[in-house]
């Protein structure tokens, strides 16, 4: 049975990710890439969907376990009663093939270590043929995918036809290690590693890479954890970032709330990349700009709100019947239907986000420009129709109040832009664009009697993305609309964390079409810290970031969500959204004073 989701760690190659247990089992691995077929798929079944664990035989979790340094080695340590163990896993910056290296290091005494290699191709469903090649060296092949496994003298190897045991002993002082490798099984190689050269590489590759953070604040590891987790999440050979390293984790224990996070949404993808910009990671920032505009290159009408880490298109959404689910949440959905879906706002993100770049002097050329430009002679065209909104919700479409005031953003960031490029043909009509979205959203989105800027026109729902409304530059942080809603926001608190948004009684989710409830929405509680600190709210403001802080895992990570009754985090992990939003409001509460922001005046 898998662990809590707060119980696992992230190691990556930037182009894939595992996820290691606190037992010492990696429980979700896709090969070669993010959202490849998972070869370990336990997370979401059992063991016997995949699984890859090494630890002291009796098979206690670990007693301790840290990165090393700002890096993304694991190092997890177990003291039995013979003596201590560490268990260093990781995956070196990327060769030709992806492959995970475990060492194992006696720190003291004697340990009587066991592991088992359960090797599940097609995400958890096909059980590959295995053979022993040498003492030493294990390998597993079935259809495209084949795998090998080495190890170090000392190790007794055993095969059945499911699984490969690993039964050896380790002396104070002593290391053996393991490498884990995958290749398209036409190729079937596996290159000699010198894992401890592999070792020094990793370490060196993260240690360069952290040295580059700007952030000088007073939660300098904090920060550093979750730019290293959001650089963890970026699919390197081209500079897509993905939402979560997984599928299917639910937002609601035993619920159908389980989506496929593994591709690039320009939303958050939008969110990561202003977060790494202030942070001073520019390289990142202009791989991400490529992509986006290698992405949506086409028809602006065929915007899609998400796209796999190449920018393919096609992310269907198939449910996984061999697969029970993670605690039984089912189904298990590969692929993601959102991709279909109408979400306005995503032209506003990309245009602010383009906005942001030319202000931090990456370059944009005149086909970016014209990208643009198509962008907003579709949106002129449809910024007044219903959408999905910002939350996709699956039930009927709505004019959701955050999806107009992204649309009132793309207008004034493109004039903004067509400034910069010394353009002058469609100012005037974005101009009355802008003018005619704000006027309409402060006429049906804002409801003067309840004293609040409302989820959809017409409804009385409190939406915590309003939250996000000073920081865009709609209205200014002390005007008493955006006050309003930041005080109406306070109710959607639960036991101290916020909901995304206000759901009927019985916790029944009318808005998206969804049977069951589900968790707080880590991002919101912090969009809620950005919120008050904004509106010269310090001490409340540090007060919900430190709420957050406190349901980091062991490691530093989050996941989507947390669910403060069962204290425990639900959804997928780590998730680029809740990690981006604690960057920023880190940057936020640093340096800010205990002052609210003058109005600067409304367009
Ligand atoms: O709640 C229904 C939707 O939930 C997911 O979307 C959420 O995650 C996205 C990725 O982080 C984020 O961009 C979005 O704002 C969130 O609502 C799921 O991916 C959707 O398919 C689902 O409809």
């Amino acid at each position: 049975m898998a662990g809590r989701i707060e119980d696992y760690a992230i190691i990556g190659d930037l182009e894939a990710a595992a996820l290691v247990g606190r037992d010492g089992a990696i429980d979700w691995l896709c090969m070669p890439r993010f959202d490849s077929p998972a070869c370990f798929a336990s997370l979401l079944g059992s063991e016997d969907n995949g699984q890859w664990w090494i630890s002291p035989a009796d098979r206690r979790p670990c007693n301790r376990r840290s990165y090393r340094g700002d890096t993304l080695v694991l190092e997890s340590v177990w003291e039995t009663v013979g003596g201590a163990v560490k268990l260093i896993d990781f995956m070196p910056p990327r060769g030709e093939v992806p492959q995970i290296v475990r060492i194992v290091e006696g720190l003291s005494g004697q340990v009587h270590m066991r592991g088992e290699l359960k090797l599940r191709f097609d995400n958890g469903r096909i059980v590959p043929w295995t053979r022993a090649m040498d003492s030493s060296t294990v390998s597993a092949v079935a259809g495209p995918d084949s795998a090998f496994l080495r190890c170090d003298r000392g190790v007794r190897m055993s095969d059945s036809k499911t699984c490969t045991t690993l039964d050896f002993s380790v002396s104070a002082g002593q290391r053996i290690a393991f490498v884990l490798g995958w290749s398209p099984s036409h190729v079937a190689a596996m290159p000699d590693v010198d894992t401890e050269a592999a070792m020094e590489k990793t370490l060196e590759f993260w240690r360069r890479w952290t040295a580059k953070c700007r952030y000088e604040g007073p939660w300098r590891d904090v920060v550093m954890r979750s730019l290293i987790t959001l650089k963890a999440l970026t699919y390197a050979p081209t500079g897509g970032i993905v939402a979560a390293a997984t599928t299917s984790l639910p937002e609601y224990i035993g619920g159908d709330r389980n989506w496929d996070y593994r591709f690039c949404w320009l939303r958050d993808s939008t969110f990561t990349l202003s977060c790494l910009l202030r942070s001073g990671y520019r390289e990142e920032a202009v791989a991400w700009k490529d992509w986006l505009v290698r992405a949506v290159a086409g028809e602006p009408s065929d915007l899609q709100p998400l796209y796999g880490v190449a920018g393919q298109r096609r992310l269907v959404e198939t449910p996984a019947w061999w697969l029970p689910g993670y605690e039984g949440s089912q189904p298990v959905r590969f692929g993601n239907a959102a991709v279909d879906q109408l979400q306005l706002d995503v032209y506003g993100e990309v245009l602010n986000t383009v906005y942001s770049a030319v202000r931090a002097g990456v370059p944009i050329d005149r086909h970016v420009w014209s990208l643009m430009a198509s962008f907003m002679q579709y949106l002129e065209k449809h910024w007044e129709e219903p959408d999905a909104g910002f939350w996709e919700v699956r039930g009927p479409r709505r004019h959701f109040v955050h999806s107009k005031i992204m649309s009132w953003v793309a207008a004034d960031r493109a004039l903004r832009l067509a400034r910069v490029a010394g353009q002058r043909n469609s100012t005037e009509r974005w101009r009355a664009m802008r003018r005619e979205i704000r006027d309409e959203v402060c006429r049906q989105g804002w409801d003067d009697e309840l004293g609040y800027f409302v989820q959809s026109y017409g409804s009385r729902r409190i939406d915590a993305s309003a939250l996000l409304l000073p920081r865009l530059g709609f209205l200014p942080p002390d005007d008493r609309r955006v006050l309003g809603t930041v005080e109406a926001v306070r109710r959607l608190d639960h036991h101290g964390f916020l909901r995304r948004y206000s759901v009927d009684d019985g916790g029944q989710d009318q808005v998206d079409g969804m049977s069951c409830g589900e968790g707080t929405f880590l991002a919101c509680s912090l969009w809620y810290a950005d919120a008050l600190a904004m509106t010269g709210r310090q001490d409340e403001a540090r007060a919900v970031f430190e709420r957050v802080l406190a349901v980091r895992n062991d490691v530093g990570l989050l996941a989507e969500e947390w669910d403060p009754v069962a204290r425990r985090q639900l959804g997928n992990t780590p998730q680029a959204f809740s990690h981006v939003a604690l960057v920023n409001t880190a940057f936020a509460l640093h340096g800010t004073r205990n002052q609210p922001r003058r109005s600067s005046g409304t367009r």
